[in-house]
């Protein structure tokens, strides 16, 4: 089911609207300004539907945010212009206000096919512990790896997966499983890091009874265990040269030779191997042998790492901050202003794990609804990501609303008020406005509603 938002400010409009569109059986959120529809993520649907005209910010403020997710504006026929300018700006179309029905469903159901027939959906996983998750990213490189898990698993062919550590390569090795006609079948993941170097070999490919010293009875290898079904063996780049000879034997004969047996089996099973090695420079040091990699490659699947994924880190770290509150049991904790810029700035060289670890540290320390930078306990002194250039420094109006918006206690009127009261008798009106950073005209609106209107003494009325 389709998941669409509709931003509009008149109340009437919007419920006929969401109405309308549930009748056609589209889940359907709703948010009345560009506001309201940032603090719901709308690159969490599948398509904006966005009022030109809204307090605030115009609905086109949505476009760049909500990409990929495509926006449609909504506009009235005295205002066609703005909506050829929208349309310049990136909306994928525009409704003309009052709407035909049968029109606007149309204009919906033709904007959402073209997004489907060129976008991959990210692969529904069941973890091991049962639970269902789906992996998060909408990246050209993500979109890429979607495309991948979804034509090579049915293939039954071998699969490499490159990638840093807590990239997500067990995930993908898991959506290929699942999407396979093997899914029936188990699925055996191995760290081959995480196994002593002296008992790998018995691990994978079980030995017989005597076959080496505190061996007292014959075991089954993980090998065997994985017969009719997937082995995912993750750092495969760890793997003695002796287990790399018996494991090419499974993948030339379909064969497992017991340590201490001289007999072979029969084993029906498909590889995913994973690495944050280069397999080929390995093998050029004879770490790694040359023809087990040839065998290995056939498919080939590159994580992108974290830090190269910068549209993805904050809807990534909003999905795993619902799911660590919902395990802690803290619901409605959110991050702080500072908290995303320093999220979004950070290279993650951990990436996943990593993001998710520091999440979860967050919910637990933090104090109030909002989670802050020190929550999270990234590391200071880190190198920050160069992508991010240098803020111009703030207005006293954007720091406020800033600290504000970061949960700090002073209001923005306390300060104004403090400010004007402060220096009015020193600066003229120009002056304190543009200390202020603010227009003249903005500056009298506000003294009115604050009620403190002009003094009759400033400075030039008294000289
Ligand atoms: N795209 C993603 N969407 C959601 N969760 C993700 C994604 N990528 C990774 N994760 C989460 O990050 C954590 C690490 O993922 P995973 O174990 O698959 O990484 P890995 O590359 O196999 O790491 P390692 O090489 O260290 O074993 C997991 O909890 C996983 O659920």
């Amino acid at each position: 089911m389709s998941r669409i938002l509709i931003v509009e400010d008149e109340a009437i409009i919007r419920t006929a609207l969401r109405r309308l569109l549930e009748r056609h059986d589209y889940r359907v959120s709703e948010a009345g300004s560009v506001d309201e529809a940032l603090a719901l993520g709308p690159q969490h649907f599948d398509l904006v539907i966005s009022d030109l005209r809204l307090p605030g910010e115009p609905g086109t403020e949505l476009i760049r945010p909500a990409s990929p997710v495509p926006v449609l504006i909504m506009t009235s026929y005295a205002s066609m212009r703005s909506a050829v300018e929208a349309l310049k700006q990136g909306a994928v179309d525009y409704v003309a206000k009052p709407f035909d029905h049968d029109e606007l469903l149309e204009t919906v159901a033709r904007v959402l096919h073209q997004q489907a027939s060129h976008r991959s959906t990210p692969p529904d996983i069941t973890d091991a512990g049962g639970s269902r998750q789906q992996m998060i990213g909408e990246c050209p490189a993500m979109q890429a790896v979607y495309t991948r898990i979804r034509k090579t698993a049915p293939a039954d062919v071998t699969v490499l997966i490159q990638g840093e550590s807590g990239t997500g390569k067990e995930l993908v090795a898991r959506a290929i499983h699942q999407q396979s006609r093997r899914v029936a079948a188990p699925l055996i993941c191995v760290n081959c890091a995480a196994i002593p170097e002296t008992l790998i070999e018995s691990e994978l490919f079980g030995h017989e009874k005597g076959a080496f010293t505190g061996a007292s009875a014959a075991r089954t290898g993980l090998v065997e265990a994985a017969d009719g079904g997937t082995l995912f063996l993750d750092e495969i780049g760890e793997l003695p040269l002796d287990a790399q000879a018996r494991l090419l034997r499974v993948l030339q004969e379909g064969e497992i030779r017991r340590i201490g047996s001289v007999e072979t089996r029969h084993v029906n099973v498909r590889l995913i191997a994973a690495t944050h090695r280069d397999l080929r420079a390995l093998s050029k040091t004879g770490e790694f042998r040359l023809d087990l990699y040839y065998r290995l490659n056939v498919m080939q699947i590159d994580l992108p790492p974290l830090r190269d994924r910068e549209e993805d880190v904050l809807v990534i770290a909003d999905v795993l901050l619902e799911k660590a509150c919902t395990r802690h049991e803290r619901s409605g904790l959110r991050l702080s202003r500072a908290a995303r810029r320093e999220i979004h700035d950070y290279p993650w060289p951990g990436n996943v794990r990593e993001l998710e670890n520091a999440l979860e540290r967050g919910v637990i320390l933090a104090e109030g609804h909002l989670i802050h930078p020190d929550d999270l306990g990234l590391k200071p002194g880190r190198p920050m990501a160069t992508r991010q250039p240098e803020e111009p420094p703030l207005r006293p109006v954007e720091r406020i609303e800033r600290e504000q918006e970061d949960g700090d206690d002073l209001s923005l009127e306390d300060y104004f008020q403090h400010f004007v009261l402060e220096h009015q008798d020193q600066m003229s009106e120009t002056e304190l406005a543009q200390k202020l950073g603010i227009s003249r005209k903005c500056l009298w609106e506000r003294r009115q509603r604050l009620g403190i209107p002009r003094k009759k003494q400033a400075r030039r009325s008294s000289a």
